[in-house]
């Protein structure tokens, strides 16, 4: 469970996000192939300000392709992506800033706290800040107590968690996430859900996949939706399940789009 603490972290910056540093992100013509292949193309999409942007599509629509560009682990084959934050432009700040998990967390070969420091050590925090800092997440999604145990040998459903107190630590202001609880029970799923509504309410940017009809109409703002590598609509999400615009998100919604 999570701790009924204040979401308002560790840190001086914590108190609601007032400036972006990197926001906003601008994606321009997008796309990216493969052997000639297009997977990917002709995405334009502005992400800025604050809320929670959820990316939803059938399978092998480029969901997660697109998550990865936007995070800077695929370099795109064509078009332009640009932080127009005042900060943007360096490499360093866009790496410090932003964050990302994954539907199977990718943990190291130590303990749960060490993964949390380790984090914190790249980012260039000093030991004892790293240490606070490290068990003030860890308390935060409720796993002080597992604290000494290697991270790989925790459940699912807590190296999730761990995966998502990394990113708490580090205080992003951008947090891109991979089908977080695909692979995720009901409780740890909602606990995964409040996580992603106390970064909304700290002023972090959500960008999330997710094949869950439910959980989008719950933690969505928006809704963008991509079939055939194409970004075929972004609509409040209300009017997403209610009056989606093209024939695709339509029979989606429907579940009867199977590809
Ligand atoms: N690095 C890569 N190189 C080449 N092809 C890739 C790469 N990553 C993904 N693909 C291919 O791109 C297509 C889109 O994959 P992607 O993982 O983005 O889909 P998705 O919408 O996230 O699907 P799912 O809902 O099934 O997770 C797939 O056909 C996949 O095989």
């Amino acid at each position: 469970m999570l701790q009924p603490v204040s979401d308002a972290g560790p840190g001086p910056e914590s108190a609601g996000r007032v400036e972006s540093a990197l926001l906003p992100l601008e994606l321009k013509g997008i796309g990216f192939r493969h052997r000639g292949q297009p997977l990917l193309q002709g995405v334009d999409l502005r992400i800025g300000g604050r809320g929670k942007t959820i990316v939803m599509g059938p399978n092998g629509a480029g969901k997660s392709l697109l998550m990865r560009i936007c995070h800077g682990l695929l370099t795109p084959t064509e078009g332009e992506l640009v932080w127009r934050g005042p900060r943007g432009g360096r490499a360093e700040e866009r790496r410090r800033r932003q964050a990302m998990v994954f539907q199977r967390p990718v943990m190291l070969r130590r303990s749960a706290l060490a993964n949390v420091t380790f984090a914190l050590a790249a980012q260039g925090y000093r030991r004892r800040q790293r240490r606070e800092r490290a068990m003030a997440a860890l308390t935060r999604f409720g796993l002080a107590p597992l604290a000494r145990r290697p991270a790989r040998v925790l459940s699912g459903g807590e190296q999730q968690r761990l995966a998502l107190a990394r990113a708490w630590a580090l205080e992003p202001e951008v947090l891109f996430l991979d089908e977080p609880t695909a692979a995720l029970d009901p409780a740890a799923t909602k606990a995964v859900e409040e996580a992603v509504a106390g970064f909304d309410r700290r002023g972090t940017r959500i960008v999330m996949t997710t094949h869950d009809l439910g959980q989008a109409r719950r933690l969505a703002d928006e809704v963008v939706f991509i079939c055939g590598g194409r970004l075929l609509e972004r609509t409040p999400v209300a009017d997403f399940f209610e009056r989606p615009r093209s024939p695709e998100a339509r029979a989606f919604t429907r579940g009867e789009l199977v590809w």
